[in-house]
């Protein structure tokens, strides 16, 4: 572990000084896109300036078979990036893997100067992006690169979990974290096959009216993901970076997703990944706050005057503690805004606001 004094000095001679502060783009969603099939990676131009970030998967979901041409797909799309409003991201294979080490060299010598974030999966503690930090630093300044490259952990393992707020501080280039709950399940041998969602088996019942244990007991579903993600936004937020809900695999059942998306959301995430097109839709409504949230947090703001104390507005309380909940919501609006004009109308703000 570095000492405080070092924690915010370049790793290599001559690489780009590392952030102070993670800046808090827009990313409400994550799409990706295999770069070894040629026809998504025809369809970049296109996709790319309706989504906050796009992100050339080389890991999992791309076969064995095709590792190198999906790095040379991404260094194809990478050098013809045409949209800078838009973040590009990798995701490089995972440290154990024969390809991590040629992922992470191409990338950065090929395409560095304009990828803005490694994510990097299956991490399992701080040594895992100690090692990234020290590589990308390396590879920065072989690359001339004059602004460093942010990393993004999946947290995909039952280690990682359990050092969740280690890996976040781990270095000043972690920008986030994303639930991987497809490894994560295997990796902690839980008995779903499902890639995110729930399950129908993990519920409660109600207690039987009267005792009666033969009449019917209403049951209620519970959320696979909620001690993980829950223990992930506070590692995420208490370091300054910024906590995701991963895959969602059931690809027809967009109802489902948007549920599991909308509670991430409620729960502190800023985004989630869209693996298929009807996705994006989902996570951009479901990660921009509702227009009716943002109303009412402006008029509790302006209610509330210099923000402190406290008064009732329709028959509810209202203090300092509730005006920093419509603060958060208000400039999660603002900053959606500024990158996307119809929900600046949608939510009613000026140029001025
Ligand atoms: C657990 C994890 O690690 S999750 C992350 C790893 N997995 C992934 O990244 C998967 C990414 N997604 C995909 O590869 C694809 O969406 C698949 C394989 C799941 C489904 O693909 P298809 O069978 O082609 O789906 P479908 O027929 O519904 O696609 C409709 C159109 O959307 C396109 N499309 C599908 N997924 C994507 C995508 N991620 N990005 C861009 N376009 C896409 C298809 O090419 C097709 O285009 P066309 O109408 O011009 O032919
Ligand atoms: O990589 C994602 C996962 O769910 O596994
Ligand atoms: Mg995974």
């Amino acid at each position: 572990m570095r000492s405080p004094k070092d924690f915010f000095r370049p790793l290599a001679v001559g690489a780009p000084a590392p952030l102070r502060e993670v800046p808090a783009n827009p990313s409400r969603m994550i799409h990706f896109f295999p770069p070894s099939n040629a026809k998504m990676v025809a369809k970049v131009p296109d996709i790319a300036p309706t989504v906050d970030v796009l992100l050339g998967n080389l890991e999992d979901g791309v076969p064995a078979t095709d590792k190198e041409a999906a790095r040379a797909g991404l260094i194809e799309v990478g050098k013809k990036w045409s949209t800078p409003d838009t973040q590009f991201w990798t995701r490089i294979n995972s440290l154990d893997s024969p390809w991590a080490l040629d992922d992470l060299q191409a990338a950065v010598l090929e395409i560095g100067d304009v990828l803005d974030v490694v994510m990097v999966p299956k991490v399992e503690g701080p040594e895992d992006i100690h090692y990234v930090d020290r590589l990308l630093a390396q590879l920065e300044a072989k690359a001339g690169l004059d602004r460093p490259i942010l990393v993004h952990a999946i947290l995909e393992t039952a280690a990682g979990v359990a050092r969740v707020e280690e890996i976040c501080a781990a270095s000043p280039r972690m920008q986030g974290l994303s639930l991987g709950p497809a490894d994560l399940a295997a990796n902690r041998r839980m008995k779903t096959t499902r890639v995110g969602g729930g399950h129908p088996g993990y519920l409660v019942r109600a207690d039987p009216e009267g005792g009666d244990l033969e009449a019917p007991r209403a049951t209620y579903q519970q959320d696979l993901w909620h001690y993980t993600i829950a223990r992930m936004v506070d590692a995420c937020v208490s370091n300054g970076i910024f906590p995701y809900y991963g895959p969602f695999g059931d690809i027809k059942d967009v109802q489902a997703c948007e549920d599991q998306f909308r509670n991430a959301f409620l729960l502190g995430c800023v985004g989630a990944w869209s693996l298929h097109p009807v996705q994006i839709g989902i996570a951009k409504k479901v990660f921009s706050p509702d227009p009716k949230d943002v109303a009412h947090a402006q008029r509790v703001i302006e209610a509330m005057g210099d923000g402190t104390g406290a008064i009732m507005l329709d028959g509810k309380m209202e203090d300092d503690a509730s005006v920093k909940q419509c603060r958060v919501m208000l400039e999660t609006a603002k900053a959606l805004a500024e990158r996307d004009p119809e929900l600046a109308d949608l939510y009613g703000f000026s140029k001025e606001d």
